[in-house]
């Protein structure tokens, strides 16, 4: 099994460094021991079937959740000891659908910005500028009810991009989208990579998401069962393409039992 390099003396400190973290439910484990980092500037797709886990880990580096086996860093700082600078350089969209649905797009983006100490004119240009990073501009006096899911969506990343973080995380983002909105966002978020260099750590159980060049950490009930770049984790799980080895790491035989060891 490939791991993406961890973070050492002299290293790129890590956009995302998880180690080593478990969660329980009650007495079901949804996350075990599980291990790996994500390098700044790059696109990570979180990868696994429904219940692998996916959303846990965000609501435990989101810190919803109190990360109480194993520890979160984000650009090196502790998501329990230090959740305030962790946090500030953090914008999540979550998978469910968060917008104020009576408001327009520009009070709920500059309601967001005031929660984050924004105001005034800078909160003005930086709506303005985002609205069109998101191909939405000239649409802020719109009722957000008024939106599709896919607009809905961008003005969801417009307003996790508002306090300018360095790490993105987006949880299904494309979830009940039409192909056409799904690959619009997708090439927005894939953009910010290249042109600001945000890391972004893009859950999904999509296959079709994932390109070459990006980096995938591969979750299977709760297991992580690869991490690294797609070449190398194809490479090494002997695969001939990420959809054969998401595939073949993904499978569990009809008693739950999982039919590859890693
Ligand atoms: N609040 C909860 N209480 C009990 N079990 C939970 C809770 N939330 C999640 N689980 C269980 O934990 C496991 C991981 O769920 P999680 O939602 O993190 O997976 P996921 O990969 O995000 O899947 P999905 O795409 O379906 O949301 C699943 O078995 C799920 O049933």
């Amino acid at each position: 099994m490939q791991h993406m390099r961890t973070s050492g003396p002299g290293d790129e400190v890590a956009a995302l460094d998880v180690r080593a973290v478990s969660h329980s439910y009650g007495q079901k484990r949804a996350l075990n021991d599980v291990s790996f980092s994500i390098a700044p500037a790059t696109f990570t797709v979180l990868l696994g079937l429904n219940g692998a886990g996916k959303t846990t880990l965000f609501s435990l580096i989101s810190h919803l959740y109190d990360t109480r086996h194993g520890s979160i860093r984000i650009f090196s700082h502790d998501i329990r000891r230090a959740s305030g600078e962790a946090l500030r350089r953090v914008g999540i969209v979550f998978q469910a659908r968060t917008l104020d649905l009576d408001l327009s797009v520009y009070q709920n983006l500059s309601y967001h910005a005031s929660l984050h100490g924004i105001g005034g004119r800078e909160a003005r240009q930086r709506i303005a500028a985002l609205l069109e990073t998101v191909d939405m501009q000239g649409r802020q006096h719109d009722k957000a009810r008024s939106l599709s899911g896919g607009q809905m969506r961008r003005i969801e990343i417009a307003r996790a991009l508002l306090h300018r973080p360095s790490l993105l995380l987006l949880d299904e983002a494309t979830v009940g989208l039409d192909i056409e909105s799904r690959a619009g966002i997708l090439a927005t978020i894939r953009k910010l990579v290249q042109a600001e260099g945000i890391g972004v750590l893009w859950a999904t159980h999509l296959i079709d998401e994932v390109e070459d060049a990006d980096h995938v950490v591969i979750l299977r009930r709760g297991d992580l069962v690869a991490s690294g770049k797609v070449s190398d984790v194809i490479r090494a799980n002997g695969g001939s393409s990420i959809r054969e080895t998401f595939s073949k790491l993904s499978r569990v035989d009809a008693a739950g039992m999982t039919e590859t060891s890693p």
